[in-house]
């Protein structure tokens, strides 16, 4: 008979939750997911949903087919050192710590481990995240569909070199908080100019999300699209002309940049 897959997330933050809703949205049974971490600060929420929670990380790991490691960067090297011991050649590890490597990963776990290096963002949560995954040595293609069958749900999951995973954290990981700030920006614009600020805030974020949607559904470039709201001498233009001015598309530019070289960073230490 099919046996389902257990999952289990070391760490119970905001990103192991994210990914475990989205697997829920799927074919996942909250009955096949545990997650650890030391104090209960973080558990209710996975409670709620019916995921079964401990305060062991080696009972996750004992109990479960793909263990995902979702602990802040810092603190990989120590829960890796941890779980050694239990993880088997069948287990499939996925990190999504920022700028840790494979090599780091592979390591600090038993010779030939099946090892995943995943950076997914926060909106895996509604389904619309965006995943970029690279594989270890040991972990195969039909790994890396294993990965892909569990992580469907939550969004866009994409495979590519490890050198895009930290790109894709500074562009998606944390590309996600920088379109929060422009979406608070445009809200606090309308705001200014005598707007209630809940009406501004929620026609700010249904405006980022109704962008955002015509961009991906249309295909088109971005560009394309602006052109298609721009009319000659109307207001558009007069906006996108302050944000030139203030030096929006260098300074987003350089986020991704600085954000990528972060996490390269972390990754070296
Ligand atoms: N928050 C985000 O949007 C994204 C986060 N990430 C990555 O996800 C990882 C987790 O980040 P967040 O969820 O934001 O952090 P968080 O602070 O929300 O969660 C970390 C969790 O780890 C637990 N923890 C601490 N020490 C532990 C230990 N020894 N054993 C087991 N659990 C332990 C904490 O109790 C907490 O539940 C980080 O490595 C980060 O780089 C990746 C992409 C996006
Ligand atoms: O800020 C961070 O380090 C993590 C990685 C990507 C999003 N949050």
């Amino acid at each position: 008979m099919y046996k389902p897959l257990r999952i289990g997330f070391i760490g119970a933050g905001n990103m192991a939750f994210g990914i475990a809703k989205g697997m829920l949205s799927g074919n996942v049974l909250p009955v096949n997911i545990k997650v650890s971490a030391p104090s209960s600060r973080n558990m209710k929420r996975f409670q709620e949903v019916g995921i079964s929670v401990t305060h062991s990380n080696a009972e996750v790991v004992c109990g479960s087919d793909v263990v995902f490691v979702a602990v802040k960067p810092h603190l990989v090297r120590l829960v890796l050192s941890e779980i050694s011991q239990y993880v088997t050649k069948k287990h499939i590890v996925v990190s999504v710590a920022a700028g840790v490597t494979l090599s780091v990963l592979e390591e600090l776990l038993p010779e030939n481990s099946i090892v995943i290096r995943l950076m997914p963002n926060l909106p895996c949560l509604v389904q619309e995240g965006a995943l970029l995954f690279t594989r270890g040595a040991n972990a195969k293609q039909e790994h890396g569909d294993v990965l892909r069958s569990l992580l469907h749900c939550c969004g866009l999951v994409e495979e590519g070199p490890e050198a895009w995973i930290d790109i894709h954290t500074g562009l998606s990981g944390s590309g996600v908080a920088f379109v929060y700030l422009f979406a608070e920006a445009l809200a606090e614009g309308a705001v200014k100019m005598g707007m209630p600020s809940s009406l501004a805030h929620s026609i700010a974020s249904q405006t980022v999300l109704g962008a955002g949607r015509l961009l991906r559904d249309s295909g088109k470039h971005p560009a394309q699209l602006r052109s298609e709201v721009c009319t000659p001498g109307g207001t558009t233009i007069y906006g996108l002309h302050t944000l030139e001015q203030g030096g929006l598309r260098a300074s987003v530019m350089s986020a991704v940049e600085s954000a990528t070289e972060r996490a390269r960073e972390l990754g070296s230490k």
